[in-house]
């Protein structure tokens, strides 16, 4: 049976971190029409959580611009909770904004300041400061916090995913994130196994672990069992490699847990 966290996060109705692995698909686009149109394609999907990337948009340097569409996705959205993402350059993030700290920080704050936000990721890569000053405009805001990390590269040694999962725990995260790339099965083994050691072993905040490529595919399909609390899936087109279609991975799970049964 699936091990439930000690301490799941609440967001309009949903429980990350409680019985059920969560869906999330990300919204990746250069510009507001197609944001939208992106949104209102994916909400009969029925996705339990929805990631705005905002590090894609093209206007994303101006703050005015960005609360707006904002304003106009949470319309769109209705009551699906919300993860506001502003990807930093070394960790995958797309153009200028991502290569510009304060910027960043800036555009964070405001969105967490206009109530529209559920959830921020930020990576643990950041300065402490930067940190601290989002984790305080969360708690002003009623804004859970990801603290996350990606290695585009390789999957580190389970010491250094225990060390990062803990760390955001101790760094005063909701959910601990970590996404790492294999180079051979193996690293998809031991990141399913290191996520099994945090949730038995310290962790008692949700997390979300994932092993790129197709190679980790097992680990979006499978990684609920071993611990990891969200999966995300393609929204109309992928953030990161690996994710596929939600209808596929819905069944997928379904499979591997059959509901009302004992797994
Ligand atoms: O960090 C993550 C996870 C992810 O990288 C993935 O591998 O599915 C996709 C990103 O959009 C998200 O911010």
């Amino acid at each position: 049976m699936r091990m439930d966290c000690r301490h799941p996060v609440h967001v309009k109705g949903k429980i990350i971190g409680g019985p059920d692995t969560l869906i999330c698909l990300p919204l990746v686009a250069t510009d507001r029409t197609d944001l939208l149109l992106q949104a209102q394609k994916l909400m009969p999907l029925e996705p339990d959580l929805l990631e705005w990337r905002v590090d894609a948009l093209n206007t994303v340097e101006d703050g005015k611009e960005v609360m707006t569409t904002l304003s106009h996705l949470r319309n769109v959205m209705e009551e699906v909770p919300l993860i506001f993402t502003c990807r930093i350059d070394v960790e995958g993030g797309m153009g200028l904004i991502s290569r510009h700290r304060d910027a960043r920080l800036d555009i964070i704050c405001r969105a967490m300041e206009t109530g529209l936000v559920d959830i921020v990721d930020i990576e643990l890569c950041n300065d402490e400061t930067f940190i601290k000053t989002i984790r305080h405009g969360a708690d002003k805001n009623g804004v859970k916090l990801i603290l996350s990390s990606h290695d585009f590269e390789k999957t580190p040694d389970e010491s250094v995913i225990l060390n990062r999962l803990g760390r955001a725990q101790d760094l005063g995260a909701d959910i601990a994130k970590l996404a790492a790339m294999p180079t051979g099965y193996q690293d998809v083994l031991l990141l399913l196994s290191a996520t099994l050691k945090a949730r038995t072993d310290f962790l008692k905040i949700p997390m979300i672990t994932i092993s790129m490529e197709k190679m980790g595919l097992i680990s979006r399909l499978a990684g609920g069992l071993f611990g990891s609390d969200v999966t995300f899936a393609m929204g109309d087109s992928a953030s990161a490699p690996g994710q596929i279609p939600i209808q596929d991975l819905r069944r997928a799970m379904g499979v591997l847990s059959p509901k009302g049964e004992d797994a």
